[in-house]
């Protein structure tokens, strides 16, 4: 379970004040919001790559808003992979594994499993360079689930693939969630998304954070997506 009490976060002179949301563990949740609303905001404060400058984040009871990224158990999947393009794909999906000091041998094991699972695993000696996009998200998302986090971020993972790519991720996201038993929140500018991962919906709206249900939103979303109140 990831909570969020009474969060600010600045950043220059854009600033998110008294952000309040509850993800329970297992839940897939779903952020939409205006392009320049915060969004990336939000989640990069979750992960730690971002200052936390008031209130709590808690995971699974403990507040983790000073921890340093590597230290919170939080996977991260950024805005276009940002895969490190001077390591193979295995190098990529152990990075994180090396940081905990995983064994060498724990460390193959766990590539090895992430490659059948993401189904890269002819791919897994190349550089990212020439890897199609589709096959950079599954990398990314091989990278982000590594060392098993309570919680996954994804900051518009499927936004530049085609639609047969997309729906091959939303299975493996699937078979992700079934491993993992995830939560998770997603950054998505795509009412399809929503419609097939979301168990809740947060939207960023005049710097306010409202929580949906998904049936409720996508029955509203014009009023709630373009309609100022
Ligand atoms: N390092 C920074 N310094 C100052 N302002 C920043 C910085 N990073 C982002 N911003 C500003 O913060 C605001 C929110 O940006 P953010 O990227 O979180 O929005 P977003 O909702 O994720 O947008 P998009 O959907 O386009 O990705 C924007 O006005 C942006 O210009």
């Amino acid at each position: 379970m990831v909570e969020g009490i009474n969060i600010s976060i600045k950043q220059g002179a854009f600033e998110l004040e008294n952000l309040d949301f509850l993800i329970q563990t297992g839940e897939y949740a779903c952020l939409v919001g205006l392009t320049g609303s915060g969004k990336t905001t939000i989640l990069e404060a979750i992960c730690g790559l971002k200052p936390i400058r008031a209130g709590e984040l808690i995971l699974d009871g403990k507040n983790i808003s000073f921890l340093k990224p590597a230290e919170r158990n939080i996977g991260f999947v950024p805005q276009d992979g940002a895969l490190f393009e001077t390591m193979t794909v295995a190098e990529n999906m152990e990075f994180a594994l090396k940081i905990r000091k995983w064994s060498s041998r724990d460390r193959k094991n766990r590539v090895n499993q992430l490659a059948d699972l993401l189904s890269i695993r002819h791919l897994i000696n190349r550089r990212p360079l020439n890897l199609s996009g589709g096959e950079k998200q599954r990398v990314a998302l091989g990278r982000a689930i590594s060392f098993y986090p309570s919680v996954i971020c994804l900051d518009e993972p499927l936004s530049a693939l085609d639609d047969k790519t997309k729906m091959e991720m939303f299975q493996l996201i699937d078979d992700v969630r079934k491993e993992l038993n995830i939560t998770a929140l997603h950054i998505s500018h795509n009412i399809d998304e929503v419609e097939r991962l979301a168990d809740k919906v947060f939207q960023l709206k005049n710097k306010k954070l409202q929580s949906y249900q998904p049936s409720f939103f996508l029955q509203n979303k014009k009023r709630l997506l373009y309609e100022n109140e």
